[in-house]
């Protein structure tokens, strides 16, 4: 049966990122005879300039109608001065939100054609894979009250609510449990327990989910102590779990490990395996409309959700092994490129049609 999956380009760099990835759907339409119809929406700072809000009811009832989303970016210097509530970024929140997609997985592998490229010393990254396991609907980014007031004595105050239901919390750990039994078995449980009351029902809480997995093996740490980790050992991690704000850091830092932001792909999913798929980065407006935007991240999160939304495993693979094969090739975007090497400099285009032309090229 044809599925159908929304595509949500976005902003800054994310029409151009999105683009590569259409393209290599269509490659697997065409030559590998996927059944899916691509269905076009508006999103964000896009969605504001049309209809004047992030998230139109059009573009949530495709999403809802979709067997998949896929998402460039939102966000960008030309919304920022606009009302809290209806800026582009508030649109990723909601559609996140009303979709149910509390789970956020975010692998950093690193590539080993990429070793050099990586912040680290070759000898700690190599063979890097770790997986963070994100809570996205929850926490400090949908608490309430939220606001900025103004107090008697005329200051004013910023302020968010964290705060997690023991549901959203066993919820979040039996995902990262499940994925950890397919891996090495161990869940570092991320959380800042010995401060905020919120992670320390946190840490009870998937204390107790762990004993539904005799064979997956928990620890905990402070937030602070992983990010100091992450960068001196971040082999001593298979998957690590953890709220909506702290892993959204955590994983912008663990993409650098892997050698850019721009190689970090994701799926968001829900209970029922509808999932949103979409780089880590953001809109990157210092590099929009350049061509210069390393869309890898948008074709491994295309791999991520042939595997988990479209039952087509084998597809997946492909795209992976193409993504290895154009970096075996020394194809680099600007982010990923060193200065001396035998590596080829190419644009966003340029990435994306090598990817396609390595597809072609298995059939
Ligand atoms: N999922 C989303 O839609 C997200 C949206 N944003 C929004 O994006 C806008 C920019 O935010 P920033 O903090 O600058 O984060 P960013 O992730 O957009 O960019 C950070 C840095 O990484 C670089 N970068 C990002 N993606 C890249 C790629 N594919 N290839 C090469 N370089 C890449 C950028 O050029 C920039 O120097 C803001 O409006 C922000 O709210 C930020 C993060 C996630
Ligand atoms: C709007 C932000 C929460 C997006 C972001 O930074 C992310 O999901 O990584
Ligand atoms: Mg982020």
């Amino acid at each position: 049966m044809t599925k159908t999956v929304a595509i949500l380009a976005g902003d800054g760099i994310g029409p151009e990122i999105v683009a590569q990835a259409v393209n290599v759907l269509k490659t697997l339409q065409v030559s590998f005879g996927l059944d899916v119809q691509l269905v076009d929406g508006l999103i964000g700072g896009a969605a504001i300039d049309v209809t004047g809000v992030p998230l139109p009811a059009e573009t949530l009832n495709l999403a809802r109608r979709a067997d998949a989303v896929l998402l460039g970016a939102v966000g960008g210097p030309k919304w920022d001065n606009l009302e809290r509530d209806i800026r582009p970024e508030r649109g990723l929140l909601a559609i996140r939100a009303e979709l149910g997609l509390f789970a956020n997985l975010r692998p950093a592998i690193l590539y080993p054609e990429l070793a050099n490229a990586s912040t680290l010393k070759p000898e700690v990254v190599s063979d890097l894979d770790l997986l963070i396991v994100r809570e996205l609907t929850g926490g400090i980014y949908f608490g309430k009250p939220r606001g900025i007031r103004t107090l008697d004595n005329g200051e004013r105050e910023g302020f968010n609510t964290l705060v997690y239901a023991e549901h959203e919390i066993e919820r979040i750990a039996h995902v990262a449990f499940r994925s950890a039994e397919k891996r090495q078995g161990r869940v570092c449980s991320v959380d800042k327990a010995n401060v905020l009351e919120s992670t320390e029902l946190w840490r009870e809480v998937v204390t107790r989910v762990a004993r539904d997995y005799p064979h997956v093996s928990l620890t905990h740490m402070y937030v602070d102590n992983a990010a100091m980790q992450l960068v001196r050992w971040p082999k001593q991690f298979d998957v690590m779990v953890t709220t909506n704000m702290f892993g959204d850091i955590l994983s912008d830092l663990a993409s650098q490990l892997t050698g850019s932001i721009g190689m970090l792909p994701s799926a968001s999913l829900d209970a029922h395996g509808k999932g949103l798929y979409e780089p880590i980065h953001g809109s990157a407006p210092d590099i929009a409309g350049q061509n210069r935007a390393n869309p890898l991240a948008t074709l491994l999160s295309v791999a991520m959700m042939l595997r988990y939304s479209l039952g087509q495993m084998e597809l997946a693979d492909k795209v992976e092994q193409a993504v290895k094969q154009v970096l075996k090739d020394g194809l680099r975007t600007a982010d990923i490129f060193s200065k001396g090497s035998d590596q080829t400099l190419v644009s966003t285009q340029e990435m994306g049609d090598a990817v396609v032309a390595v597809l072609r090229a298995a059939l």
